[in-house]
C-alpha cells in the first residue's frame, strides 16, 4: 500500500460538496454534551460511547448506517451545543485541507429530541458556520435538508425555516429513507423551494433506484444528485446525465458501509468519469464513517484505481459543479493546490 506521504498534489484546491453537518458531529463533543448535560446515553466511557456513533464496520443497510446519526442529535441539548457543532465542521474541514465546503444539514433531525424551534436550530447553524469560516478562513455555503424520514410535513416546516433564512442558505435537499419516502410525495416542496429561487439537489439512486434519479431530475429539478450509483443500471439514464449536465455527488467509503456497493473496488465511478458524467467525490457524514476527504482521494487511487488525471478531473468537476457563481468558482481554481499528503 502507498505511503500517504508518496501521494501527489491535486492541480486544484480541495472541494467537498457533499457533506453532512449533523453527520460530522465529533464524538469527543459529543461525550462532552452527555458529561455537561447529564444525558443518559447507557454508556459509561468515551471508549464505550465511540462504536455507538461511529461505524465499525459496514452496515446492512442505508437505514442501520443512519442510526449512527441519532446519538449526536440527542447530544444537542440547546442552541448553543448546535452552534458548537456548527463551527467544529469548518474546523474539521480546514484541518482536511478543504478550501470550500458545501455543508447540509436538516434542522427537524438534529431539534427533534429537545422539540427545538427548526428556525432558531437553522440560526445557531448558520451561526456557528459563520464563525468557522471567519477564523478558519474555509470558504462555506450551506445546504438546506428535509429529511423524508419523518414524512412530509415535518418536510415542510423544515422548508419554511430555510425559507426564512433564505439568505443564508443555498440550496434544499431530500435525504433520509430513500426507500420509503420516494421523492414523489414531495414535489410540491420542491415546486415552493424552486419558486423561491434554492438551487436543488437530492440523494437518489442510493438506497433506491435508477427510477429515483429520473425522478429527481424531471420532478424535483434536482440539477445534482447525492450519491446517484444507481444511475449507471440505466444507459439512457446516463445519457441524460452528460445532456443535462446533471452533477453526481459520489461518497465512496459511505456507499460501502451502507452496502450500497458491495466493494469499494466495484463502486461505478470510473465507469461515470468514462461516459462523461461531471461526477465528484465528497466525504458524506466523515465523523460517523471515521474518514477525511484527502482519504476519499486516495481511496479512489488506490482501491477504485484511478489515475491522477482522474482525480484532477473529480476536483475540477467538484468546483464546476458548486453553488457558486463563475466569478466564485475562478477565485476557488486560482487558490493553492489540494494537498493529499
Ligand atoms: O448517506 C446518506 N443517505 C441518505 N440520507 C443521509 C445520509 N447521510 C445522512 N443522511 C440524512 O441526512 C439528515 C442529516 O443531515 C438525516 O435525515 C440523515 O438521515
Ligand atoms: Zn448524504
Amino acid at each position: 500500500m502507498m505511503n500517504s506521504s508518496d501521494f501527489p498534489s491535486l492541480d486544484f484546491p480541495l472541494v467537498d460538496l457533499h457533506r453532512h453537518l449533523d453527520g460530522n458531529i465529533r464524538p469527543q463533543t459529543i461525550w462532552q454534551l452527555v458529561k455537561k448535560h447529564s444525558l443518559d446515553f447507557g454508556c459509561e466511557s468515551y471508549e464505550q460511547l465511540l462504536p455507538m456513533v461511529q461505524i465499525q464496520k459496514n452496515e446492512p443497510n442505508l437505514m442501520a448506517f443512519l442510526a449512527k446519526l441519532d446519538w449526536g442529535a440527542k447530544a444537542l441539548a440547546n442552541l448553543e451545543a448546535a452552534e458548537q457543532i456548527a463551527y467544529e465542521n469548518v474546523e474539521d474541514a480546514f484541518n482536511d485541507g478543504i478550501s470550500y465546503c458545501e455543508l447540509r444539514f436538516s434542522p427537524y433531525h438534529m431539534g427533534r429530541f429537545f422539540d427545538h424551534n427548526l428556525q432558531a436550530v437553522t440560526e445557531a447553524v448558520i451561526a456557528g458556520v459563520k464563525r468557522g469560516s471567519k477564523e478558519f478562513g474555509v470558504n462555506t455555503n450551506l445546504i438546506g435538508i428535509m429529511s423524508r424520514t419523518f414524512g412530509t410535513e415535518h418536510c415542510m416546516a423544515e422548508l419554511d425555516a430555510f425559507l426564512a433564512c433564505h439568505k443564508d442558505i443555498v440550496a434544499i435537499d431530500l435525504a433520509g429513507d430513500e426507500k420509503s419516502w420516494p421523492g414523489q410525495r414531495f414535489v410540491e416542496h420542491f415546486n415552493k423551494a424552486r419558486d423561491a429561487g434554492f438551487e436543488i439537489t437530492v440523494h437518489a439512486g442510493e438506497a433506491d433506484g435508477a427510477s429515483s434519479v429520473w425522478q429527481a431530475i424531471n420532478e424535483l429539478g434536482a440539477t445534482r444528485i447525492g450519491h446517484g450509483v444507481a444511475s449507471i443500471e440505466d444507459p439512457a439514464l446516463m445519457d441524460t446525465l452528460v445532456n443535462k449536465g446533471i452533477h453526481l455527488e459520489n461518497c465512496l467509503t459511505s456507499n460501502y458501509q451502507t452496502c450500497t456497493v458491495p466493494e469499494i473496488t466495484k463502486h461505478p465511478v470510473k465507469a461515470f468519469l468514462d461516459a462523461g458524467v461531471s461526477v465528484s467525490i465528497n466525504t458524506d457524514d466523515p465523523a460517523i464513517s471515521n474518514i477525511v476527504l484527502t482519504g476519499e482521494y486516495q481511496v479512489a487511487q488506490q482501491q477504485v484505481g484511478l489515475s491522477i488525471a482522474e482525480l484532477n478531473q473529480l476536483a475540477n468537476n467538484a468546483i464546476d459543479s458548486a453553488f457558486l457563481s463563475a466569478a466564485e468558482k475562478q477565485v476557488l481554481k486560482e487558490l493553492k493546490k489540494g494537498s493529499l499528503s
